[in-house]
C-alpha cells in the first residue's frame, strides 16, 4: 500500500492586517479537505496592492494570529525572496521545500476570479489545485477555469475586510472580535493604521 501523501493548504494573503475571514477560511478548507497543515503565506511586495504596513508587521501579527492552532504555520519565502510576489514563485518554493506535498492553494472567491491574470497563470496548474472559498459580497465564477484543478467550499459568511479593519483603527474604532485579540494589542503596540484615512 502507498502512503498517503502530506496535503497541504497554502493561504496567500496581504494580511494586513489578518482578520477572522482568513482564519475561517483556512479552517473551513483543512475540514474539508482533510489538510494535514495550512501554511500562512504573508506577500512581500504585492504588484498589485501597496500594503500600509511594512511585511515584517504583517508577518509577525499572522504569527500571532495562527500560533495557538496546531494545524497553522506561516511561510517566510514571499518575504525573503525579495522583489515583487507573485504566487507561481510561492508554490514553486514551497514544493522544492516539501516534494512529497500535495499543495491546495486556498483563495477568496474575489482572488480567484482574477486567477488568468496572474503571473505565468498556465503553469500554476501543475503545481497546485486550487480552492476558492465564498466570501460575502462575491460571486465566484468558475466557467473560465479549468474544472479539474479549481474547487469551491462554502464557509461562514464573515463580511470582513483588512480595508475596513485599517479604515476603522484610522478612525478610532475597535477591531476586536474582527480580528484575534493578539493583533489588536499587536496593532496599538506599534501604532499601525492610524493615519489610514
Ligand atoms: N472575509 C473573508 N472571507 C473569505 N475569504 C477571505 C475573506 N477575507 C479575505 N479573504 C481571502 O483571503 C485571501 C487574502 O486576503 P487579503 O489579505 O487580501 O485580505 P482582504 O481582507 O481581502 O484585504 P484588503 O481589504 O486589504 O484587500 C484572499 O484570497 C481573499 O480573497
Ligand atoms: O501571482 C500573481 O500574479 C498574483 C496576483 C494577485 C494576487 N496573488 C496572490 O493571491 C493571494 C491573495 O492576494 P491578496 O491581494 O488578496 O492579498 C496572495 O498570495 C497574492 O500573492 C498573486
Amino acid at each position: 500500500m502507498t502512503a498517503r501523501r502530506p496535503r497541504i493548504g497554502v493561504m496567500g494573503g496581504t494580511f494586513d492586517p489578518i482578520h477572522h475571514g482568513h482564519l475561517v477560511a483556512a479552517s473551513e478548507v483543512a475540514t474539508g479537505l482533510d489538510l494535514d497543515e495550512v501554511v500562512f503565506v504573508p506577500t512581500g511586495r504585492p504588484w498589485h496592492k501597496e500594503p500600509a504596513a511594512p511585511a515584517e508587521h504583517r508577518y509577525l501579527m499572522t504569527v500571532i494570529a495562527t500560533a495557538s492552532n496546531p494545524r497553522f504555520t506561516v511561510s517566510r519565502v514571499d518575504i525573503d525572496r525579495g522583489g515583487t510576489t507573485y504566487t507561481i514563485d510561492t508554490l514553486r518554493d514551497l514544493q522544492a521545500e516539501r516534494p512529497d506535498a500535495e499543495l491546495y492553494f486556498i483563495s477568496g472567491a474575489d482572488a480567484i476570479a482574477q486567477i488568468l491574470s496572474w503571473k505565468d497563470s498556465d503553469e500554476l496548474w501543475g503545481l497546485a489545485r486550487f480552492v476558492a472559498v465564498s466570501r460575502p459580497g462575491h460571486t465566484f465564477a468558475i466557467s473560465s477555469l479549468p474544472e479539474h484543478d479549481v474547487s469551491y467550499l462554502e464557509v461562514p459568511a464573515l463580511a470582513i475586510s483588512s480595508t475596513d479593519c485599517r479604515a476603522r483603527v484610522g478612525r478610532n474604532f475597535p477591531v476586536w472580535y474582527l480580528v484575534p485579540d493578539g493583533v489588536v494589542q499587536y496593532i496599538t503596540k506599534h501604532h499601525l493604521y492610524r493615519s489610514v484615512e
